[in-house]
């Protein structure tokens, strides 16, 4: 089986698309270069299925146009475009085995026989099914049904395979899996494939580039590798893994970096772009990038000079295999999320030590990350007396 070589871009052009008053996705720029995997990535509600629908053709655009290469496509219905859809209700034909089920859509073609034999026979060895041909649907499991939609719409040999969310009905082991597998078959099918996920270790882990979108806006686009290391705002840094976002006051910014400070706190930061002093900022610090140090252990002398130190007590501690799951808190009521291979102990005394450089700085903006928990979350009583 091989790929139509049928374009080498798809543009999407200030694409957007509204529901009554209200903007579902706005002035989305996009150019998907033939072979590449996309996902599309963001919190539940930011625009992604809508985005893949408008590519689909299953939502009109209200604004901006699609074109593979020098052709305009956002005009045409979905079966003239030629992507193949995978979606995470699998969509099968119940009555119908998974050969058929994967042959339909040849035979609504109306192909020769032996074709559809050939081509349906070559797409259920590529999702491995061969042992499973004269099942239905139900007799197989999550992660097989999976299979027989991947193969359903790669027999198509379509120019653009779209999937939504097309792991979220599976089990965290399948999962993993199929993630495997649906790049797999990306590679060796060489084909272009755009994927919508709410997850950002699958998105990381499966594309060649991201697009974060929030609130119907794109917010970054970039190889996993940017938007790990770079993230352009605390909200994709949220969603890339900084875990500890906390709203302070920039007292200094320069080029020699950031001073952050507020909750009892006075922390420098990498240098920030679009950061000034006296104003606003979220601070972005990942778990796994916080070294746990006991109080008073003699260690000092050997930490970073660049460190921030926070003392804090320990207050949670989870066992994820390897290293800890610690939840610390400050003496101003700041929790830090920490992940360390130190065995510590809730009410341990620790400094948490922060590098500089593994600190980043953002403008607030008008919108303000999850409160800091200031207080423990128990609920207040007149909270329990109002329900
Ligand atoms: N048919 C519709 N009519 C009205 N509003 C809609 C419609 N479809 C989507 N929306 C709204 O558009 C926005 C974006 O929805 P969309 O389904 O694209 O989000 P999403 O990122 O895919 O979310 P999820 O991960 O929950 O599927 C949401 O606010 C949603 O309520």
């Amino acid at each position: 089986m091989t790929r139509k070589e049928s374009f080498e871009q798809l543009r999407l052009d200030n694409v957007g698309r509204r529901f009554g008053g209200q903007d579902a996705l706005q002035d989305l720029d996009l150019t998907i270069r033939a072979g590449e995997f996309i996902a599309l990535l963001g919190p539940s509600g930011c625009g992604k299925s809508t985005a893949l629908n408008c590519l689909a053709g299953l939502l009109p655009l209200t604004s901006g146009s699609i074109w593979q290469d020098d052709k305009r496509i956002d005009t045409l219905p979905p079966e003239r475009r030629g992507f193949g859809m995978v979606f995470q209700n699998y969509a099968l034909f119940p009555h119908m085995t998974v050969r058929s089920n994967v042959a339909f859509g040849l035979q609504m073609r109306r192909l020769p026989k032996a074709e559809i034999a050939e081509r349906t026979a070559a797409a259920i060895r590529l999702v491995q099914l061969e042992e499973h041909v004269g099942k239905l649907p139900g007799q197989l499991s999550g992660g097989q049904q999976q299979r027989v939609a991947i193969a359903r719409a790669i027999v198509l040999e379509p120019s653009l395979v779209l999937m939504d969310e097309p792991l979220s009905n599976l089990d965290a082991k399948l999962r993993l899996e199929m993630r495997t597998e649906i790049r797999r078959i990306h590679q060796s099918l060489g084909l272009t494939t755009v994927y919508v996920t709410h997850d950002q270790e699958e998105a990381l882990s499966m594309a060649d580039r991201l697009v974060v979108l929030r609130s119907g806006q794109v917010q970054q686009i970039g190889t996993p590798e940017e938007l790990h290391t770079r993230p352009a705002n605390w909200h994709v840094a949220g969603f890339m893994g900084f875990r500890n976002l906390l709203e302070l006051d920039a007292t200094r910014a320069d080029g020699g970096g950031v001073v952050v400070e507020g909750h009892g706190l006075r922390l420098t930061g990498a240098p920030a772009s679009g950061v000034s002093a006296g104003e606003p900022v979220v601070v972005g610090v990942r778990p796994e990038d916080i070294v746990v140090q006991p109080r008073d252990s003699g260690a000092a002398s050997a930490r970073d000079a660049a460190g921030n130190e926070v003392p804090a007590t320990v207050e949670v501690v989870e066992y994820h295999g390897r290293e800890f799951a610690v939840e610390a808190r400050t003496r101003s009521g700041l929790a830090f999320h920490v992940k360390t291979p130190e065995r510590v102990a809730p009410g341990n005394e620790v400094t948490l030590v922060i590098p500089a450089e593994r600190l980043l700085v953002f403008p607030r903006g008008d919108e303000r990350p999850p409160a800091p928990a200031l207080e423990r979350s128990e609920p207040s009583l007149s909270e329990v007396g109002s329900t």
